[in-house]
């Protein structure tokens, strides 16, 4: 495998004047060519839009936007003129059309060319609304200033109170079982650690027992994890890119990993890409990787073990933080500018964590769920693998008697759950494309 050597200088871009210019590159080496309603012709799989009530997609823009307006303002003592500003956001997004950010917003250039702006919210992409929600909940914050309110981050009450749970600290005092574990199933607990930390409710705890893991994650409907290993194992110690996707609870076990992968030699360089502010409420950032050390520095061994090498990793440069623009854009990895590509490109692996990743890797479309993995990231430049517990409508590779067995079990569900295992958290996958 030829790695070009990655490059740390980054571009200002979000991805969208120079994105649509992408677009017709990316869609064309994805083999998807997009038709003028942004149907995919191969496959007739349309963007997902926020819809019409009693979707998922609208679900999260009625119930959950407006209910995090209201806990943001309950957990930090905003002042009046944020206030009213929160309040003209929750007007705008439950009655009114898309609103442009100020001019005098920093960074509003880079959002000026969407062509969103003027129709209703249910009208638009439902990736595009969330991540332009999440932007403009930080302007009404005065989250980019200047002022006394720059750099806050107002989901910090609530990633505060995750990671000093004491949840917490019975999975970090679960990592003194693994160094008594056989090499293939250390590497399989801190995997599906990761893995189902995407639901932030699991984690180490999984090391626990004697039976094999898979048998105890009957969630789990798609497992290339040997694949995984063996894009790590075929060559010498490269850089493998990890993106992460949740603070806390989900960090802690993706640090543990990036530990694992520089101390068994899978990789030579962990390259953790964060975002560059506060976004999907808990998605993390520079101050939440440096929160997990703290909170692992201040752990009982072998914890604090983890931490101290990590932050030892820190300063020799083998775990380097990126912040792209991109990470935070409302565009899926198609249209990532040249240097996002050529640092995956370079990568041995590039380990994609969480749902939203998720969407932005295979496209937020309404896929057919049994089209293969390998065709809808055939785009991405380098071996690429998915860890991402189902929370939205989007699902591609699966194998056609799992989906069968699932539409069986959702049909027999007294409850009537219907679609619940494609949102609810409850599956999970491993997907790579060696
Ligand atoms: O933290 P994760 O795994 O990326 O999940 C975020 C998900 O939450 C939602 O915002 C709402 O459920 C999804 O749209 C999104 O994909």
């Amino acid at each position: 495998m030829t790695r070009p050597s990655s490059r740390s200088g980054h571009s200002d871009s979000t991805g969208t004047a120079a994105a649509r210019t992408a677009r017709a590159d990316s869609a064309e080496s994805a083999g998807s060519a997009e038709s003028a309603d942004g149907t995919d012709s191969a496959h007739g799989s349309a963007p997902v839009v926020v819809g019409t009530p009693g979707s998922f997609a609208r679900s999260v823009l009625d119930e959950r936007h407006p209910a995090l307006i209201e806990r943001v303002r309950r957990a930090v003592p905003y002042p009046p003129a944020l206030q009213r500003a929160l309040d003209a956001l929750l007007e705008e997004i439950t009655e009114g059309v898309v609103e442009r950010l100020a001019d005098d917003e920093p960074g509003a250039e880079r959002w000026r060319d969407e062509p969103h702006y003027g129709r209703p919210w249910a009208d638009v992409p439902f990736l595009w609304a969330e991540s332009y929600f999440y932007r403009r909940l930080l302007a009404a914050l005065g989250h980019f200033g200047p002022g006394p309110w720059q750099g806050i981050d107002p989901f910090a009450p609530f990633k505060e109170a995750e990671l000093t749970s004491t949840k917490v600290d019975d999975e970090l005092s679960a990592l003194d079982r693994l160094p008594g574990l056989p090499a293939a199933e250390r590497d399989r607990t801190l995997l599906l650690s990761s893995l189902w930390g995407n639901r932030a409710d699991l984690g180490f705890r999984m090391s626990t027992g004697s039976g094999g893991l898979a048998e105890r994650v009957p969630g789990l409907v798609v497992d290339d994890s040997a694949a995984l290993w063996g894009v790590l194992d075929a060559g010498p110690p490269g850089t493998v890119c990890l993106v992460a996707d949740n603070a806390g609870p989900e960090l802690l076990p993706d640090l543990v990993l990036a530990d694992h992968l520089l101390g068994s030699g899978r990789a030579d360089t962990v390259v953790l890409h964060l975002k560059p502010y506060p976004y999907y409420v808990s998605d993390a950032t520079t101050a939440d990787v440096l929160a997990c050390l703290d909170r692992l520095s201040g752990a009982a061994e072998p914890a604090a073990r983890v931490g101290a090498r990590l932050r030892q990793a820190l300063r020799a440069g083998r775990l380097v933080l990126r912040a792209h623009p991109f990470s935070c854009a409302p565009h899926g990895y198609g249209l990532m500018p040249a240097d996002l590509r050529d640092d995956f490109a370079s990568a041995t692996l590039t380990i994609m964590k969480g749902d939203l990743n998720y969407r932005r890797l295979v496209g937020d479309r309404h896929w057919p769920a049994t089209i293969a993995f390998d065709e809808v990231t055939a785009y991405f430049p380098g071996p690429v693998a998915a860890l991402r517990t189902l929370k939205c409508d989007v699902v591609t590779g699966l194998p056609a008697g799992t989906l069968e067995r699932l539409h069986a079990e959702a049909a027999e569900d007294p409850a009537g759950s219907g679609a619940a295992w494609r949102t609810s958290g409850t599956h999970a996958l491993i997907q790579v494309r060696a």
